[in-house]
């Protein structure tokens, strides 16, 4: 995979992401408190027992006592793993987990993987279908035809929940998706294009069936496998590949491709050549959809054909046409009205939703915050997976068509209700994170990371570049390239290194300095000794003189030594505050805390720019903030020595007459838990607070801390906020992930 063009990682990295901290992807977390002696009693045995009896009585309330409502299994026996052929159940597994993250990454289903180490058929069905009373549903995934046919048809007819192969289905849905808006972009009728598929297997037969059920001709489908055209007539067809075997003369994948409208390739990497696509209609529709790696690169299908509109199952092009777009989301909707099976009908809701969503206008606090701006086109056919709107809007159609054929055993009553529900389940920050990855792939900055000496910035800045997101520039000794090369990278002299020894910059960067500091008492050679030693120093230095974009350090010196080098050179803005914030993200939550890393007392007018500060940085990562300024005390009650500020902070987002909810003082169960904020009704908060302004920086840092050490949310930051220029310092602990989202968080002018 490191050698094609468009990576966005090595292979080291991949193995390192799969094995750092508890190796694989999942994890599994109790839902309910299990701490004290009654806690187990009532969890395991003799509470248990309530539950059983109850599920005996009444099979169907499995679905109020269990997790069974909300979990899919996600199975495989490994015969066609992507596009990588047949490795076997245990090489399937990453892929199986990867997909359950997916699952509750896009659209909060719970899911775990099983692999199924057996290639006969009715062995698999059996072990599968024994599984019925664990799940809501089942994902069949990476099974190769015919078998997978067969598997899936048996277990439809035999199960009693959802059983749905995603190559076939999940592919196809979002295949006619893309079709559906690649035609109405080149003035196409479904009814008359003519279609080459690559491919004759899982993916490819589900396709070709169900662009034929939405309009697309029998006659006008030629599919082909290794050996070339299915046509009639031919030897070694299976029955349902022989359903599509067309009168051609026809032979070749080459021939195929002849004049034909549109290409869909689900076979493997490198099936086509520039020269195929030549001979394609006008403005031709290539989907190159094989994984990892497509049929044919985008770069050579489009400088062979450059009015193609062109798609592949990556995410690192234009267009991806991937079923990850969809299975979440169908089986959401599909989980929610309790659907005995996912038929035709919720096929097709699924694929017009996600062709309509892709023909509306992102969001516009959205683009405009992330420099992202997609408009139906076509380098944007379909809509990308993190784009939030999918989960309000899929599950929905998905839902309604389940009652409308008849088969939801337990409908939606308020469908306006619903979709409000499905908006909550997801948090927005997540959304964001990776539309601020986007962003940063849409416009690279250069990021300087001050300390290029460590282990943990080196991968952070080999991944930064990797990842498309922009330039890393290292400042370190002379044996930076080798610590690289050390890392496993191969082109290491091309990674920009400043070494302040031999720097051209010094001369520069030493006037800069001197200018700023001599009424500060310090001599050039005091100014020319920090220069040459300090690399906070240095960097800053050059980050003032434009040199880079953002700065990112804070690894190797304690927080406050960091920001006493950093304010050396470099002010905060006129006019604001500077101050830390940590982001605590929790699956459907998000938490803003403040200041959590300067001001030790923060007097009213700097409580207030802190709020105000908190407050704009919560917008931007997708929330409307819902402001409380944090203290032992609710309203006055007991009665302190130190709430004035706090109180004095209120009146002065009165006079400035601020544009968000703020309330305080309160202690932080009030502000957290509504049953809490209840019992002040007269407070100006909507709901629950989502910006937490810390009354001092004792409590602040500890909180943030133990939060950090003992929470269950993830952390981001402390992101530093208010400087004159995006600089970040990162905790000491950080690992190269969060460096890279600090990192994109300041080019992208998020933290700032
Ligand atoms: N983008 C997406 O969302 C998805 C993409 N896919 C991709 O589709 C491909 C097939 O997956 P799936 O259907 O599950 O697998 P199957 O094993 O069921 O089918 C594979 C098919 O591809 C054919 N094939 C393999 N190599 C070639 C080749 N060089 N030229 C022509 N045909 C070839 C095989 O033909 P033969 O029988 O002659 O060997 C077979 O018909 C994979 O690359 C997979 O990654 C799959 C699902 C989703
Ligand atoms: C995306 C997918 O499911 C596959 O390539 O197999
Ligand atoms: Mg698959």
């Amino acid at each position: 995979m490191a050698e094609e063009k468009s990576v966005q990682f090595s292979d080291r990295e991949a193995l390192l992401f799969h094995s750092e901290g508890r190796p694989g992807k999942i994890e599994i977390v109790a839902s309910k408190p299990m701490a004290t002696q009654r806690d187990l009693a009532l969890a395991y045995s003799p509470g248990v027992a309530v539950p059983v009896q109850a599920i005996a009585d009444d099979p169907a309330t499995a679905y109020d006592y269990t997790t069974k409502g909300n979990l899919v299994a996600v199975i495989s026996n490994g015969t066609a793993i992507l596009g990588m052929g047949n490795l076997g159940a245990l090489a399937s597994k990453p892929v199986m987990e990867g997909k359950a993250v997916l699952f509750k990454r896009f659209a909060d289903v719970d899911s775990i993987d099983l692999e199924v180490k057996t290639e006969d058929v009715d062995a698999f069905i059996n072990c599968v279908e024994l599984l019925e009373p664990s799940f809501g549903g089942i994902n069949l995934e990476d099974i190769k035809a015919p078998e997978c046919f067969i598997i899936e048809q048996t277990l439809r007819e035999r199960m009693n929940i959802p059983v749905f192969h995603d190559d076939q289905h999940g592919t196809a849905i979002i295949t006619a998706a893309g079709l559906i808006n690649a035609c109405l972009l080149t003035g196409r009728r479904l009814d008359e294009v003519k279609v080459a598929v690559n491919g004759a297997g899982a993916a490819a037969i589900a396709c070709t069936a169900l662009i034929k059920a939405m309009g697309v001709r029998n006659e006008n489908v030629i599919l082909c496998d290794r050996s070339g055209v299915i046509y009639q007539g031919r030897e070694k067809v299976n029955q349902w590949q022989s359903a599509h075997a067309v009168k051609t003369d026809k032979r070749t994948l080459t021939e195929a491709l002849e004049g034909a409208d549109v290409f869909l390739g689900l076979s493997a990497a490198g099936a086509v050549t520039p020269e195929m696509v030549k001979n394609m209609a006008k403005a031709p529709i290539i989907f190159a959809m094989a994984n990892p790696v497509p049929e044919i690169l985008p770069e050579l299908a489009k400088e062979a054909r450059p009015d193609a509109i062109i798609a592949t199952g990556r995410s690192d092009y234009p267009n991806q046409v991937n079923n990850v777009l969809g299975f979440p989301f169908i089986f959401r909707g599909a989980l929610d009205v309790r659907a005995t099976e996912i038929n035709e009908e919720m096929k097709i809701a699924a694929a017009q939703a996600i062709a309509e969503l892709a023909r509306e206008q992102v969001p516009e606090e959205v683009a405009a915050a992330y420099g992202v701006r997609h408009s139906f086109g076509p380098d944007y056919i379909i809509p990308a997976p993190f784009d939030p709107r999918l989960m309000e809007v899929v599950p929905a159609a998905v839902a309604k068509a389940a009652m409308d054929s008849g088969f939801a055993t337990k409908p939606i009553l308020d469908m306006a209700a619903y979709r409000q529900q499905l908006r909550a389940r997801l948090n927005p920050t997540t959304s964001v994170l990776t539309l601020a990855y986007e962003g940063a792939r849409a416009q690279p900055k250069r990021v300087l990371f001050a300390e290029g000496e460590e282990e943990v910035v080196l991968r952070a800045a080999v991944a930064f570049r990797e990842g498309g997101y922009g330039t890393p520039v290292l400042v370190g000794r002379d044996d930076v390239h080798d610590r690289l090369r050390a890392l496993g990278v191969k082109d290491v002299e091309s990674y920009e290194v400043h070494n302040s020894r031999t720097s051209t910059l010094v001369p520069r960067m030493v006037d800069f300095l001197y200018n700023r500091l001599q009424r500060r008492g310090y001599l050039r050679r005091d100014v020319e000794r920090m220069i040459n030693q300090d690399r906070n120093t240095f960097g800053a230095t050059m980050l003032q003189l434009g040199e880079a974009d953002a700065m990112i350090t804070g690894i190797t010196r304690t927080y406050a030594q960091t920001m006493r080098e950093v304010r050396r050179v470099i002010n905060i803005e006129p006019g604001r505050t500077a101050f830390g914030i940590h982001v605590m993200v929790g699956q459907s939550h998000t938490v803003f805390m403040a200041d959590t890393t300067i001001n030790e007392r923060p007097t009213a007018e700097e409580l207030a720019d802190i709020a105000e500060q908190t407050a704009a940085v919560a917008r931007r990562m997708g929330h409307e903030p819902r402001v409380a300024f944090l203290s032992y005390s609710t309203f006055g009650n007991p009665e302190g020595r130190w709430l004035e500020n706090l109180r004095a902070a209120v009146g002065v987002l009165d006079q400035r007459q601020v544009s968000f909810e703020y309330e305080g003082e309160m202690a932080p169960d009030v502000a957290l838990n509504p049953k809490q904020l209840a019992n002040y009704p007269f407070s100006r908060l909507s709901g629950p607070a989502n910006v937490l302004i810390m009354p001092g920086l004792q409590s602040a840092n500890i909180s943030a801390k133990l939060l950090r050490e003992l929470g269950g949310d993830a952390v981001i930051g402390p992101m530093l906020v208010g400087m004159e220029k995006p600089v970040q310092i990162a905790p000491m602990t950080s690992t190269a992930s969060e460096l890279v989202t600090l990192a994109v968080l300041a080019a992208g002018g998020i933290a700032r």
